[in-house]
């Protein structure tokens, strides 16, 4: 898909994001943002420091209301619904630091990431009924395979805090594919990693859009990541929209190249 037009007979998008406002006690952390994101579409949001990235993310997942605007969800209007209610739709998420269970394996923390799928309560898992052992099955063969897909086999066992970093924000991306988004939000991805570390995370990025069909919000101040992977891309400057479309549309857009680039080439 191509700059923000919807092609005919195109499917519904996944989320909307119209024209949003978001403020604190006078300071404006998103201004008149508005986006769609496609099924299966690779989006990312960019712009300096402070330009209202987190709060977009913070927005979809619940943690902010803003002022204005509205925001739907598979077609469900979501503003005012709690974040674990958002989570539950299928929006899974993951942060610019780490958030694991550092004491606990791979396997551990991924299968903490299905929690949600489970519909028993602690005393029928206690008792091990039928319906809480199928389930406990069928989240472990979804975890097995997440594993496999993220190359993660040589460290199920592990701890995550003798994970090296690279490994522990793979996974996390796993704990997040672990929940079967419907939408997932990266916030910074590759931030603090290598370069081999970065292009891992960027090749394992584009196979959960390509082989798993998620599509994906990116938040990242990486330029050559985020226009390398992304379908399309908005750009944001003190929380108003500067741009949106292709990469290439938007590296060529001289507002762009102004706010963002610093007026480079
Ligand atoms: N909870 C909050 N309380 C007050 N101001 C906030 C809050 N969250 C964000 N802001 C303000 O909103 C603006 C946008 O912040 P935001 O964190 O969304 O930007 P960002 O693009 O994610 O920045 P960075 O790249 O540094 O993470 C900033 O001026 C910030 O200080």
């Amino acid at each position: 898909m191509t700059g923000g037009e919807e092609e005919p007979g195109a499917a519904p998008p996944v989320l909307t994001f119209e024209d949003v406002g978001l403020s604190f006690a006078g300071v404006t952390a998103i201004d008149g943002v508005s986006f769609e994101v496609a099924p299966a579409e690779l989006f990312a949001v960019i712009g300096p420091n402070g330009a209202g990235k987190t709060s977009v993310f913070n927005v979809l997942s619940g943690v902010y209301r803003p002022q204005r605007g509205r925001v739907t969800f598979l077609g469900e209007d979501i503003l005012g619904l709690p974040p674990h209610r958002i989570a539950e739709m299928g929006l899974a998420r993951t942060f610019q630091n780490v958030e694991l269970f550092h004491n606990l394996t791979v396997l551990d923390n991924l299968m903490l990431g299905r929690h949600h799928h489970f519909g028993y309560g602690p005393l029928s898992a206690l008792l091990w009924l039928g319906r809480a052992r199928r389930q406990e099955l069928a989240a472990r063969a979804r975890v097995e395979d997440i594993i496999d897909f993220l190359d993660l086999a040589a460290w199920r066992r592990h701890p995550v805090r003798l994970l090296p970093y690279g490994v522990q924000k793979r996974v996390e991306l796993g704990r997040a594919l672990a929940m079967e988004p419907r939408l997932l939000l990266l916030d910074e991805p590759v931030a603090g990693m290598n370069l081999e570390e970065t292009e891992d995370m960027a090749r394992f990025v584009l196979d959960a859009r390509d082989e798993l069909g998620v599509p994906i919000v990116l938040v990242d101040h990486d330029m050559g990541l985020v226009m390398d992977l992304a379908d399309r891309v908005l750009v944001l400057d003190f929380g108003r929209p500067v741009a949106l479309g292709t990469p290439a549309e938007v590296q060529s857009d001289p507002e762009v190249i102004e706010a963002y680039l610093g007026g480079a080439p």
